[in-house]
């Protein structure tokens, strides 16, 4: 059964809205799938290909047992269309933000998933003609006389899902992440070659999501050549070029102007920090160690440090969270790097929206001039390092672990620090960069293939890529 808001030409009146909250109203059946049959005879005329249902998003069975149908109650005003879930719950969307939003295929092309509506065609005071509710999502008629007639659809379950009045609680997190210290060491995080490589996908996607979850992952079993380390990191994605090459070998010869390519200690440190956007995840395998010992390799939760920062010390976190840190790789007579803006990024950088800690940017050694920082803050800036830095070095945080051949080590780079002991002998270590899009496209396209979470209504449409209501375009 679906509603029609009846109106007594134009857009109703308030009263007759707050009629309309009060009052289940009937709907002609017949009108409702007359209109999405219209609808879909007229994409399939713009259209190259006829539209199909999935293309349109979730299309209502419109023969499901009206005593089942919890179809929300609707109403509208000069600004905004009201949608009653329950009597406490509620959500209101502005008409622009509606037109805006439409996805048919005119509005949205449905493979590209790009938006094809002028937005800046919409008048700006546009309303709705006529809505009607349905079992299955909201239709809304526009028409007036700057704008042509037009039909939108939206599924009940997106507008739920892109609720912004009243503002949604943090949508769930897909993994939620384990925060860790030194005791990860019990059981570290590891998949096998085997499954990163398998066909289907559902090691990859273990590999990922272990990844999303800890900040790392080791792979074992993996043959300890180049070539097969090479194999395993573009099972992520392509792998990002940089000043070092594409799949890079490294020893203590300085072949690169960069302390990594000597046998010295490293402290705990995010790689690229000098880029705007640094690598994403990062893998080393550690191909042979001869003549010598030492180069244990040091891991740190960056997220578990500012957890503990942010509880302990408050105003350091605050510090780190505001002031950029300026840094350079310029080992190379080649190459300059810095980034932009050069005054760089906070060390602890937060989602604005979701308030989340999204990367931590952390490498002293490359850290360039602080020539910005007002004179009062110099002090209390060099007292919140110093407090970073002894969280970061505590015994309580540090996960030293010997690399082996066979063995290759992942890293979220913008969340977890690496960093090894000096040693002596022949070490040969070999590893690539994965930009963080490609690591977070990868793993948003697994997701959507094994999370039922994250799955399109239709799953057939999912194969050829997300429906149009695909929650995370
Ligand atoms: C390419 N490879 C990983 C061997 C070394 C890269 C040097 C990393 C640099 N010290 C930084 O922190 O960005
Ligand atoms: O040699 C290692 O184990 C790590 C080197 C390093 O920290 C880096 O390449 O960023």
């Amino acid at each position: 059964m679906a509603q029609k808001l009846h109106t007594q030409g134009g857009l109703p009146s308030r009263a007759a809205s707050v009629r309309s909250l009060s009052t289940r109203l009937t709907l002609r059946h017949n009108d409702f799938s007359g209109s999405i049959q219209r609808r879909l005879n007229a994409s399939s005329a713009t259209a190259s290909q006829p539209v199909s249902y999935d293309q349109l998003g979730f299309v209502p069975d419109v023969t499901s047992n009206p005593e089942q149908n919890n179809t929300p109650i609707v109403s509208i005003d000069d600004k905004k269309v009201s949608v009653l879930w329950s009597p406490q719950d509620w959500s209101r969307f502005h008409h622009m933000w509606l037109r805006d939003h439409c996805r048919c295929p005119s509005c949205f092309h449905p493979v590209t998933k790009q938006r094809l509506v002028d937005t800046f065609q919409i008048p700006r005071d546009i309303k709705p003609t006529n809505l009607h509710a349905s079992t299955g999502g909201l239709e809304i008629i526009w028409s007036s006389p700057s704008t042509e007639h037009h039909s939108s659809f939206y599924p009940w379950s997106w507008l739920r899902e892109h609720t912004y009045d009243p503002p949604q609680r943090l949508k769930h997190q897909a993994n939620e992440r384990v925060l860790w210290g030194t005791k990860i060491a019990r059981s570290p995080p590891t998949i096998t070659f085997e499954e990163a490589i398998a066909k289907g996908d559902a090691g990859l996607y273990k590999w990922l999501s272990t990844i999303d979850r800890f900040g790392f992952c080791f792979v074992s079993g993996v043959p300890p050549t180049a070539e097969a380390t090479e194999r395993l990191c573009e099972r992520i994605g392509f792998i990002r070029e940089t000043q070092y090459g594409k799949f890079w070998e490294f020893t203590a010869d300085l072949a690169k102007g960069d302390t990594a390519y000597t046998n010295m200690a490293l402290g705990a440190h995010t790689d690229t920090t000098y880029f705007t956007d640094p690598c994403g995840v990062q893998l080393f395998h550690l191909l042979s160690h001869t003549d010598g010992s030492g180069g244990t390799t040091l891991l740190v939760d960056g997220f578990y440090v500012a957890s503990l920062l942010k509880e302990l010390h408050p105003d350091h976190h605050d510090i780190l969270s505001r002031v950029p840190i300026p840094a350079h790789a310029s080992g190379e007579l080649t190459a300059l790097y810095r980034p932009s803006p050069t005054s760089g990024y906070p060390t602890l950088q937060y989602d604005v929206i979701t308030k989340e800690l999204i990367q931590v940017r952390w490498n002293n050694d490359d850290r360039s001039v602080m020539s910005h920082l007002s004179p009062e803050v110099v002090e209390k800036w060099y007292d919140a390092i110093r407090a970073w830095h002894t969280l970061l070095v505590s015994p309580d945080s540090e996960y030293w672990v010997q690399l082996v051949p066979g063995t290759v080590l992942s890293i979220n780079n913008h969340r977890v620090l690496h960093g090894r002991s000096k040693f002596d002998g022949k070490r040969r270590v070999c590893g690539a960069y994965i930009g963080m899009d490609e690591y977070r496209s990868r793993l948003a396209v697994l997701r959507r293939k094994f999370d039922p979470r994250f799955q399109d209504f239709d799953v057939q449409a999912a194969q050829g890529g997300p429906n149009v209501w695909n929650s995370v375009l």
